[in-house]
């Protein structure tokens, strides 16, 4: 497991650009037959791919966690943007498709992921953070009909936002908050721009009582997304590419523009779960 410590707001100003991608880019998520894992210091999230082939990638709690298992004192939330897959928990099999979603509480011991097809493999995207209390594991479907153990996303948090002119048009889609999916801290979403617009998160905000983990995708291999961050009048950019993920510190503001558009999913942690906790930004403040 890779570990990234929490930096300042004031060294993050002299930071060069290859300096500022160590700090907050995460790439490499997706590797065959492998379970990519970083520890950050803010908030303790686990940012993480997976990406089963052929073979079944079991999650182990590493040297680092000092745990007897990875969810001994976690809970967790996995996206799926590739292909068919299965999560196994605890011997229960939990079919998830693509841009399905789990949340697995504290307390579950033996977790496995696999692909249904080697040909299209499945990404399993995962955000963990420290919890004190099992919360039941799902799985999460943004549509269909709700059966024991499988919650489907309420119209209410599917959220449009911004329009064409402003090159923001956008659909929020919540999975794990609270009223929906219970949890500790962990909240997690995933935002899709309609064809035209480019920007998201625009007006920009930060929420100092929480960070944020995004990672882009459906980018295709010649385009790329700039993303925004930094203290609002000292704002930097990471060029972003398909599949990456950047580590947005509380301080910071994060939004994107993409050369075309493009999906993300959210992550956050922290000192409360409502998601309206922001103080935004006013375009004319920024710098
Ligand atoms: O497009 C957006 O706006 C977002 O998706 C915003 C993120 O969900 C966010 O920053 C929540 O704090
Ligand atoms: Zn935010």
């Amino acid at each position: 497991m890779e570990l990234r410590t929490a930096v300042s707001p004031r060294d993050v100003k002299n930071y060069t650009t290859e300096r500022l991608r160590e700090e907050f880019l995460i790439q490499n998520l997706f590797m065959p037959e492998e379970i990519k894992l970083v520890y950050s210091h803010i908030d303790r999230i686990i940012t993480g791919g997976v990406m089963p082939v052929e073979q079944t990638l079991e999650l182990k709690a590493g040297e680092e966690l000092r745990a007897e298992y990875f969810l001994q004192r976690r809970e967790m939330g996995v996206i799926n943007i590739g292909g068919a897959g299965e999560i196994t928990i605890d011997g229960k099999v939990y079919e998830v498709a693509h841009k399905e979603a789990m949340y697995i509480g504290m307390g579950a011991r033996d977790i496995s992921f696999a692909s249904r097809e080697a040909s299209c493999p499945a990404k399993f995207y995962l955000n963990s953070v420290p919890a004190h209390h099992t919360y039941p594991t799902v799985l999460i479907k943004p549509e269909g009909e709700p059966e024991e153990g499988v919650v489907i996303v309420k119209k209410e948090n599917k959220v449009e936002l911004g329009c064409l002119e402003q090159s923001n048009h956008r659909t929020i889609c919540k999975y794990i908050l609270p009223g929906q999916v219970e949890s500790c801290q962990l909240e997690m979403g995933m935002t899709k721009l309609e064809p035209g617009s480019v920007w998201n998160t625009m007006p920009c905000h930060t929420h100092d009582r929480r960070m944020e983990v995004y990672l882009y995708f459906d980018i295709p291999e010649d385009a790329f997304v700039m993303h925004y961050m930094g203290e609002p009048t000292e704002t930097r950019h990471i060029v972003m590419r398909n599949e990456e993920a950047v580590i947005s510190p509380s301080w910071s503001i994060h939004a994107g523009s993409g050369s075309q558009a493009y999906t993300f999913i959210w992550g956050m942690a922290g000192e409360n779960q409502d998601f309206d906790d922001m103080d935004g930004v006013d375009n004319r403040d920024l710098r």
